[in-house]
């Protein structure tokens, strides 16, 4: 991907190292990386979707891209800048991040805002500032977005076009999208889908998708990139990936999660019948602190900002919720 352009890559991924850090800044010892030795480029106009089982590392990927979490500058670039250091690729929208969470950090009113508050979607998008007023008429109708729409009487759906419409709403270079159109009907999906395409077409953007989702997505993408226990397994363009299988997307992707299973399967056997832990410690990003013999804490790292998340883990005694400042929402 890239290797043969001499412009520089959007996105640059060099041997990127990666594991959620302690309640102190350092990964827990001991632990494996989470994201290791992963490299990946891609050029203006590229549309890739990121593919992999549940909990490969596609969102940590995705969030080390979208400057959430913080790395060696020189393992991560994106427009060939360092994501969490140099903000203003963010503050800009050259580099725009849509995950899961109802929130957007745009600056709307100045400071982060939830898109569950009693507000209008009108509220919403006409509050984002310095936006060229055709780009937002053309994403409200993409979107199929009724203004009047009031947010915390939505539905997910409504909610969802409203978020996404934000997040477009800057002219993006890099968009990362993770798995955010599962709320949305057969239609908006297939008209989000078009005009992200046209995005990449006519104004070379960049865009990784991860997704568990195919519908409608056997011609989007142009490049697959497919990664397992946070290694990459294959970074193809879409036409290597039809010419090494002729099933369906979806079906490729099925065969590769169920080979990667039978293989870890078998992994564990042997390392069962070696007396060894079937599962090799990759660090569960807690520490436990104090003298074990008192009253020892055992810190969570969250990967929730300070005093964002309520919540109490039922049952558990002596734990502390904390944050980290290398990591971001
Ligand atoms: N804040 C965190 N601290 C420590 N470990 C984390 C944190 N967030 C995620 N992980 C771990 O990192 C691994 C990769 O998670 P990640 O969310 O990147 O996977 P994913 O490929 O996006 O999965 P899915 O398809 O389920 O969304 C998982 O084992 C998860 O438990």
């Amino acid at each position: 991907m890239g290797e043969e352009s001499t412009k520089p890559p959007m996105i640059g991924i060099k041997n990127l190292r990666f594991t959620y850090p302690g309640i102190d800044g350092h990964p827990p010892p001991g632990s494996a990386p989470l994201i290791d030795d992963f490299n990946l480029s891609l050029n203006a106009g590229d549309r890739c979707l990121l593919v992999g089982s549940n909990g490969a590392g596609k969102t940590t990927i995705l969030k080390i891209l979208g400057g959430k979490h913080m790395v060696d500058p020189e393992m991560v670039r994106v427009l060939g800048r360092s994501a969490f250091h140099d903000t203003s690729l963010t503050s800009s929208g050259d580099l725009s991040y849509l995950g899961g969470e109802w929130r957007r950090d745009v600056a709307f009113a100045g400071f982060e805002v939830s898109i569950q508050m009693d507000v209008s979607a009108e509220k919403m998008i006409y509050g984002v500032s310095g936006i060229d007023p055709q780009r937002r008429e053309e994403l409200i109708k993409v979107l199929d977005i009724d203004l009047s729409w009031r947010m915390h009487k939505s539905s997910d759906g409504q909610r969802r076009r409203v978020q996404i419409c934000m997040g477009l709403l800057k002219p993006f270079k890099v968009l990362l999208l993770d798995e955010i159109t599962v709320d949305l009907d057969v239609l908006a999906r297939a008209n989000l889908l078009n005009y992200l395409r046209k995005e990449c077409e006519e104004r070379g953007a960049t865009i990784i998708y991860a997704t568990h989702i195919f519908d409608g997505l056997e011609n989007w993408p142009t490049h697959m990139v497919y990664v397992a226990h946070g290694k990459l397994q294959l970074a193809l363009p879409l036409e290597k990936v039809k010419e090494m299988s002729n099933l369906s997307l979806m079906r490729t992707v099925e065969s590769w999660l169920r080979k990667e299973r039978e293989e870890d399967r078998k992994r564990r056997r042997e390392r069962k019948a070696k007396g060894l832990p079937e599962y090799e410690n990759r660090g569960e990003g807690t520490r436990v602190v104090g003298d074990p013999a008192k009253h020892a804490v055992r810190l969570i790292n969250n990967g929730w900002a300070g005093g964002r998340l309520n919540s109490t883990v039922a049952g558990e005694e002596n734990f502390v919720f904390s944050s980290n400042r290398v990591l971001r929402q």
